[in-house]
């Protein structure tokens, strides 16, 4: 049991050090975008959601489970868009 918990916890390590490597063109975007309106793009959304699950299909990975984190996911990464937009205007005055 100890090995596969040690399994389970060096991936953990990797797929959290891939969602920062994620969140960086998070930020990457929010420098990019002109306009607080596009922060949210509601098709981008679910084009990725869709994405994410195709590719849990591919990984023999329920696809349901992960619309649900990605749900989190992405909201969550519109939320820290914008508030690095919000910081880039506040910069710039
Ligand atoms: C990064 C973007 O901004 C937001 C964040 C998204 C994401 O986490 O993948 C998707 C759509 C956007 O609302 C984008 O527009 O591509």
């Amino acid at each position: 049991m100890a090995e596969i918990r040690d399994g389970i916890d060096e991936l953990d390590r990797r797929i959290v050090a891939l969602l920062g490597e994620r969140m960086r063109y998070i930020e990457a975007a929010a420098r990019v975008k002109q306009d607080r309106d596009v922060v949210r793009d509601e098709w981008r959304k679910a084009d990725v959601i869709d994405k994410a699950a195709q590719a849990a299909e591919d990984h023999d990975f329920p696809p349901a489970l992960v619309r649900e984190i990605y749900e989190v996911l992405v909201e969550g990464s519109i939320a820290h868009e914008f508030v690095k937009f919000d910081q880039l205007g506040e910069a710039g005055e």
